[in-house]
């Protein structure tokens, strides 16, 4: 039997907290927000409410939204008043090992048996936490992305103890807040972490080496590949290029930087066996040929569109 969570904590409601609180009273979830004190977790609820009246009149909440974030979102006086009554708890506290484990292991001895509770870490592994938790079967990372209301995709990562039903709950909360949730594997920086960071590093490493600033870097990414990142992913996108194609590039930065530009095995393989993406109907995904007009139409549909948004909107206001 799954379980329906009506009712949820938020224990830290800085940035990620705060957001994932007014994601969850907005879908008509009551939430509780405990912080460092009761009167941290007052000033968090005011600012929230506060936000989202704002919001509401520029138009980026729906209707109604000031009204309702006052009714779902309550400041607790304390972490035990925010958990001991509720079907699930969010830990949105810092990103430091010792601290999360020490928050968890007081949001399990205070919560009701049953309560789910999901982490926020951004890269701890979450079987490295379940261990605090009293009752691993209700513990998952639940990472939600920054800005929390607008950004759509939440990753879902159950341990081995985690129970079907605690992960079915949770789907259930995020589907009912309009979230994309993606179950993703227990490891070090789950999917978007990994991707992200492994990007960050290379970027950097360009700046150390004097070949761009950190300006030219992002005007780069935001309209090039990143352009194409709003609408596909990485697989979509060089299934789409052709695999030949993407080993072919590889070769040439393999000779330049050494082995970790040499193309991943996986890839060699595929293009050997003749699955080159959408040019041959299998490349990572099954592409069909026949498929292919229809795909670039709603590619070039989509990159038009996003082209008229980013004009509209201008560059972002970074000196
Ligand atoms: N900022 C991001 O872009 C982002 C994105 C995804 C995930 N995360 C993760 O979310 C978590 C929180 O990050 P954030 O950016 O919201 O940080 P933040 O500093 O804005 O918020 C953390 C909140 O926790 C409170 N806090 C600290 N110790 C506490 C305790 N013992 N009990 C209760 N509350 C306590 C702080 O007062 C603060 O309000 C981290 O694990 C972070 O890695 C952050």
């Amino acid at each position: 039997m799954t379980v329906q969570i009506n009712s949820a904590a938020i224990i830290g409601g800085g940035y990620m907290g705060g957001g994932m609180a007014q994601s969850l009273a907005l879908s008509g979830v009551c939430c509780k927000i405990a912080d460092i004190d009761a009167e941290a977790a007052r000033k968090s609820v005011d600012r929230l409410v506060e936000e989202g009246r704002r919001y509401e009149g520029e138009g980026l909440f729906p209707s109604g939204a000031g009204e309702l974030l006052e009714s779902n979102l309550r400041a607790a006086h304390s972490l035990a008043d925010a958990v001991d009554d509720v079907d699930y708890v969010a830990e949105v506290v810092p990103e430091r090992l010792e601290l999360k484990q020490s928050v968890i292991g007081q949001i399990s001895a205070a919560a009701k048996s049953g309560t789910i509770i999901g982490s926020n870490t951004s890269a701890i592994p979450i079987s490295t936490l379940a261990e605090s938790s009293a009752e691993p079967e209700n513990f998952l990372g639940v990472h939600w992305m920054n800005p929390s209301y607008f950004v759509p995709s939440v990753e879902i990562i159950p341990t081995v103890s985690t129970s079907a039903g605690a992960v079915e709950a949770v789907e259930k909360l995020l589907g009912r807040a309009g979230k994309v949730a993606t179950q993703v594997s227990d490891s070090a920086g789950f999917v978007a972490n990994r991707l992200q960071f492994a990007l960050y590093q290379e970027a950097v490493r360009m700046v150390e080496e004097g070949l761009a600033d950190p300006a030219q870097i992002d005007e780069v990414v935001s309209n090039s590949f990143g352009f194409r990142l709003a609408v596909f992913g990485p697989f979509a996108i060089a299934d789409i290029a052709g695999l030949d194609v993407y080993e072919g590039a590889f070769r040439s930065m393999e000779a330049a930087y050494g082995e970790r530009f040499a193309a991943p095995s996986l890839l060699r393989e595929k293009v050997a066996a003749g699955q080159l993406g959408m040019k041959s109907g299998q490349g990572f995904l099954a592409m069909d040929p026949a498929q292919a007009g229809g795909l670039a139409k709603y590619r070039d549909r989509a990159y038009a569109e996003l082209g008229a948004l980013k004009q509209r909107l201008g560059n972002p206001p970074i000196d």
